[in-house]
């Protein structure tokens, strides 16, 4: 699902306005009655009838305009508080400014700290919030009144509709600009924006509708958007061909585990066996490939050389002989990290350009010396700790920066990025950038990456591109996890409980 930036909101805008000759207040007229039907929506749901729409001073306000206009028309009990002067506002926002004054609507000015007393007033005495105090056009931070408002809004505990974004929330990147509106629900015109698809900016734009205003859909591609929500209508799995066999989906080779975290590479074989992928070899140290075999009737295991329960960097000739007969590899899950098991994943990267899929402990081995997976096929799967030792940024820097952390990454490596964590962002090699829409915060349980590895593995060797497999991964994961919660819950969920229920997900698409 398309997803547009700020600047590439105003581009698709202005072609819509001056090239085509859509008129602006005719947009505006369109987001404010979207917006004022999904209110009339909650106050017939919840048997409620008066509204404050708060507005600011640009075209966000605007819509808050038209908001009280059409709430008014239908005969709910509407009042309008401005956080700027009457005398500031101009443009379209002016228009409908003036109409809702005509019409004899009740509109205030909170310009000073002594207005704000009547203002908490008024919002205690209403049913619903309507904030329009700043939308894509927010710069910078919020200070002065504006930012106590907001406080005021979000301690009344009312039912709060933003119009476009939350007042306060960065369209861009999710990050709060000094507060933010808590909305209970976002209407967003006519494209999503990536502020609401990832943290915090989740948790401010509570339930997001995008809501269709009269933009033509396809000036997106005309301004080139790149960030995608990856959603079921983008995962289509081709349908099998019956006269196919195993060779046709692939033959995996998984390089993971050692004598303490033997489980690790069960999961990512076992996940790589469920998500479709035809034929699936684990080679692991020697000591443990009996303990591994065991539960693992479909998967071949190979035994290599090791020392102390982890692979030495001896398997090497017998890994790049195991490497020739496959089509794609993983390498990671498990393995743990010393010195022999880091230049072992160097020489394999190195030594190979089939589609490599690093993970946790290949991660770690690579430190200091990516320039080995520079423009592979590879693709990479860290968290956030794991993408802070690669970048030696620090975590919270990623967590707050993830678009442009992962974009600056595949513009120097040109690989493709799975940045995993709550809201998983992909970068691929050509700028796009994709957000993945499914999971619960049950999948943050131990094994629950080995299972995505093993998952973008099968994808891989069943012939998708990198980005695809990538994409279809990460959605698939977290739908198995989406129906696991549906059985064990969060608290009890286990990265097993994903596994099993992969075939269940995969279905979901046919
Ligand atoms: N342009 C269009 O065609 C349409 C725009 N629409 C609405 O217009 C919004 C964008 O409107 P605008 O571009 O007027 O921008 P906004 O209404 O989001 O806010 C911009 C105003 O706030 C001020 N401002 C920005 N950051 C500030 C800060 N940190 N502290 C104090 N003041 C600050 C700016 O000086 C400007 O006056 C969209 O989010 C959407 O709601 C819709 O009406 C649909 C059509
Ligand atoms: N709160 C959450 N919501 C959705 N998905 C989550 C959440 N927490 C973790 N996940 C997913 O679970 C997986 C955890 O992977 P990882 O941290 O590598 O686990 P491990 O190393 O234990 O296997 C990732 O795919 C991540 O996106
Ligand atoms: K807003």
């Amino acid at each position: 699902m398309i997803v547009l930036t700020s600047k590439q909101m105003r581009e698709v805008e202005k072609i819509a306005i001056e090239k085509i000759g859509i008129p602006s207040i005719g947009l505006m007229e369109n987001a404010g009655r979207e917006t004022a039907l999904e209110v009339k929506k909650i106050l017939e749901e919840e048997n409620l009838n008066s509204v404050i729409v708060i507005s600011g001073k640009g075209n966000n306000g605007g819509d808050g305009y038209v908001v009280a206009r059409n709430l008014y028309n239908w005969g709910v009990d509407v009042k309008v508080f401005l956080t700027t002067s009457l005398g500031a506002i101009s443009g379209d926002a002016k228009v409908n400014l003036d109409a809702i004054l005509n019409m004899g609507i009740y509109v205030a000015e909170i310009t000073q700290r002594e207005h704000l007393k009547f203002l908490e007033k008024t919002i205690k005495d209403s049913d619903v919030i309507v904030d329009a105090i700043y939308g894509i056009g927010l710069k910078g931070e919020i200070s002065g009144i504006t930012k106590e408002i907001i406080e005021m809004i979000n301690q009344a505990n009312k039912i709060v509709v933003s119009v476009d974004i939350p007042s306060g929330l960065n369209a861009d990147t999710g990050k709060i600009e000094g507060c933010a509106v808590r909305a209970t629900k976002t209407v967003t015109m006519q494209f999503l924006k990536p502020g609401l698809l990832v943290y915090p900016g989740v948790d401010y734009a509570g339930e997001v509708r995008v809501a269709e205003i009269g933009i033509p859909y396809r000036l997106a591609a005309e301004v080139g958007y790149n960030y995608n929500l990856v959603t079921s209508e983008d995962v289509k799995l081709p349908k099998r061909h019956g006269n196919t066999h195993k060779g046709d989906y692939g033959k995996a080779l998984i390089i993971a585990g050692s004598k303490n975290m033997t489980g690790a590479a069960y999961l990512c074989a076992k996940s790589a066996i469920k998500a479709g992928c035809g034929l699936v070899k684990l080679a692991v140290p020697q000591s443990v490939q009996s303990v591994i075999q065991g539960g693992l009737y479909e998967v071949i295991t190979y035994g290599l050389e090791e020392q102390n329960g982890i692979l030495s960097h001896n398997a090497l000739s017998s890994v790049l002989e195991l490497i020739e007969e496959s089509d794609v590899i993983a390498i990671g899950p498990g393995l743990t990290h010393d010195r022999d098991i880091s230049q072992l994943v160097y020489d394999i990267v190195k030594n190979t350009d089939k589609p490599v899929v690093l993970d946790a402990d290949a991660l770690n081995a690579l430190v200091g010396r990516l320039e080995v997976i520079q423009g592979k096929k590879i693709i990479l799967t860290p968290h956030y700790g794991e993408m802070s030792r690669l970048t030696g940024l620090k975590i919270d820097e990623i967590k707050n920066n993830l678009f442009e952390v992962a974009k600056t990454f595949i513009d120097r490596y040109k690989v493709t990025l799975v940045l995993k964590g709550a809201k998983t962002v992909i970068a691929t090699k050509e700028g796009s950038i994709y957000i993945n829409s499914t999971g619960n915060p049950g999948m943050a349980t131990a094994g629950s990456g080995d299972v995505l590895a093993g998952m973008i593995t099968a994808f891989l060797a069943q012939g998708f591109s990198e980005e695809k497999a990538a994409i279809y991964g990460i959605f698939y994961h977290g739908k198995a996890g989406d129906i696991a919660k549906e059985y064990v819950g969060e608290y009890g969920m286990t990265a097993m409980d994903i596994l099993e229920n992969i075939p269940e997900a995969l279905k979901c698409s046919l």
